[in-house]
């Protein structure tokens, strides 16, 4: 499902305005579906005692109608104001002046606000403050405001478009953020309700159609492209009749040391537990017997002398050659291979000799290159970092994570997968954000077996971009579906693995 930036919707907006449709007309629909929703979720309506808090801005003017719509359909309902009137847009202007003749009643400071509300005590607070065009911190009176708020007992506030505070492109609190219980947007979900912390502070989210017409949309092709991965998004190939293990995807998976055996067994395991016909983990000759006892189904490709506990740089002629000779269509470089001086220069001189094949960059893997970035250029490389690993890469804060894995995916020619609760997928044009997953995958090795999920996947045909996707939601899925079955604390690595089959076709119901 689409998504879209704050500068993507107000594109929209001024579209639809200047070609179409007036903005007091888009203002109306806002407001009034805004009032059609309320009037659907809350029980006993006409009981409740109603805060509208308006901006400056077209989010204030879109609460004005909602104050215009409720008002007759509460027990009370009071509008603080909290701007000024010569400052307010056209559209808001002339919603503002519907509510002055109604005679609604205007809240004239921030002490009257508190009085009234210890008299009455608000039960529903519509958040009308800041919509979309937030644009700094928020501080001052606006800050007093939105604390007053969230500090109110049982209360259910209403958000209009995205909570106040809420960054609408990047999801970040600007430095307060209204707690929503429902928040409700208009024409689309924007990137801020999906994205950490926003995700958390918008409640439930409701999204109403204000009547900008289609054809804005298509006139207005846009170069970047947001989604949010749905179920009925993820479509599996149907395998051919006829294949054979030879040819129904063909997966390598390179990693391990002394110590980290786990984390090239379940990469390899996902792999397999995902439809891949071979799959074959080339690791240090040191670890071998520990793997050959675990894996069963997956070829063991020892390298190096008895003794050897991780990869030295000399090993890569011999991981070349074996690649050279079974050709696999998709390669998982870095579960567990360690951060020695001499396995960071394997990886370097492997990735400088492998140009054709697919490579999932994972864990270490992403170490050993930290410093030499140019070597992703003009490869079929998916990396898979988490927050921690991504921000050594990039050598900066992950403020504004979305963006800067777009900016890293175009800039570099990669897929990149930023893992974490609201995991972002981008190949730098075309961006996702997963939902599914909680907080039980935070635990060790579920990272390695989505490497293996995403690889297995490549293998199988389908392009970097879609195994991603597929691979982040099924696997969250999976989690979801242990939490449920179990508890979050149940979720392990393992069990994810053993779960694949099992919700693939659930999926694909
Ligand atoms: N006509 C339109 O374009 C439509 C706009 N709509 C509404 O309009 C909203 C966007 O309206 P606006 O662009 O006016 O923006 P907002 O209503 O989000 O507010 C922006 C105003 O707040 C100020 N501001 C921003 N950050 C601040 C801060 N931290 N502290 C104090 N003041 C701050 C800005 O200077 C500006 O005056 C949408 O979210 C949506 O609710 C909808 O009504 C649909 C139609
Ligand atoms: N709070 C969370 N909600 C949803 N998914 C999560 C959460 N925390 C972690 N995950 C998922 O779990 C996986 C962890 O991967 P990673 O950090 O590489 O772990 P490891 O290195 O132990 O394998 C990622 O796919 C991430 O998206
Ligand atoms: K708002």
């Amino acid at each position: 499902m689409k998504i879209y930036s704050s500068d993507q919707m107000k594109n929209i907006d001024f579209e639809t305005i200047k070609k179409y449709i007036p903005g007091n007309i888009l203002m109306e629909h806002a407001g009034i579906e805004t009032v059609r929703i309320i009037e659907k979720k809350i029980q006993n309506l006409s009981e409740k005692k109603v805060i509208v808090l308006a901006g400056a801005g077209n989010n204030g003017g879109d609460s004005f109608v909602v104050a215009r719509g409720l008002s007759s359909k509460v027990s009370k309902l009071d509008i603080y104001f909290i701007g000024e009137e010569e400052k307010l847009s056209e559209d808001s202007r002339l919603n503002y002046n519907i509510c002055k003749k109604l005679n609604l009643n205007f809240i004239k400071n921030f002490e009257e606000l508190m009085e009234l509300n210890e008299k009455f005590k608000y039960d529903i607070i519509i958040d009308g403050i800041f919509g979309i065009g937030l644009n700094r911190n928020v501080i001052g009176e606006h800050y007093n405001l939105i604390s007053f708020v969230n500090n109110l007992k049982n209360k259910f506030v209403i958000s209009l478009d995205i909570p106040s505070g809420v960054n609408s492109n990047t999801g970040e609190i600007q430095k307060i953020g209204i707690n929503a219980d429902l928040t409700i947007a208009y024409h689309g979900g924007k990137l801020g309700h999906f994205l950490y912390p926003g995700r958390e502070y918008r409640g439930k989210l409701s999204i109403v159609d204000i009547g900008i017409p289609n054809i804005v949309e298509s006139e207005d092709d846009l170069d970047d492209i947001y989604e949010i991965i749905k179920k009925e998004d993820i479509k599996f190939k149907i395998r051919n009749k006829n294949i054979h293990k030879g040819n129904a995807g063909k997966v390598v998976c390179i990693g391990g040391k002394t110590g980290f055996s786990g984390a090239i067994y379940m990469a390899s395991e996902a792999a397999l537990n995902s439809g891949s016909g071979l799959v074959y983990s080339i690791i240090p000759k040191g670890i071998n017997t520990i793997l050959e006892q675990k894996s069963t189904e997956t070829i063991t490709v020892p390298i190096g002398d008895e003794k050897r506990e991780y990869f030295r740089a000399i090993d890569y002629v011999e991981t070349i050659n074996f690649i050279n000779e079974i050709k696999p269509d998709v390669i998982i470089l870095g579960p567990g291979i360690g951060r020695e001086e001499e396995t960071i220069n394997y990886i370097l001189k492997l990735l400088n000799e492998i140009n054709d094949i697919n490579i999932v960059l994972d864990a270490d893997g992403l170490y050993a290159i930290k410093d030499d970035l140019a070597i992703l250029y003009g490869k079929n490389i998916i990396m898979t970092p988490h927050m921690g690993e991504f921000k050594r890469i990039i050598k900066s804060d992950i403020k504004n994570k979305l963006e800067k894995a777009k900016l890293f995916s175009e800039n570099y020619g990669v897929i990149t997968v930023l893992k974490g609760a609201d995991t972002i997928i981008s190949n730098g044009k075309k961006t996702y954000i997963n939902l599914t997953g909680n907080p039980g995958m935070a635990t060790a090795g579920t990272g390695d077996v989505l490497a293996g999920i995403i690889a297995s996947f490549v293998g199988q045909g389908y392009n970097r971009l879609e195994a991603s996707k597929i691979s982040v939601f099924l696997h969250g899925y999976i989690g979801d579906k242990i939490a449920e079955y179990e508890s979050e604390e149940g979720v392990t690595a393992n069990k994810i693995i053993k779960k694949i089959g099992e919700c693939i076709k659930d999926i694909k119901k």
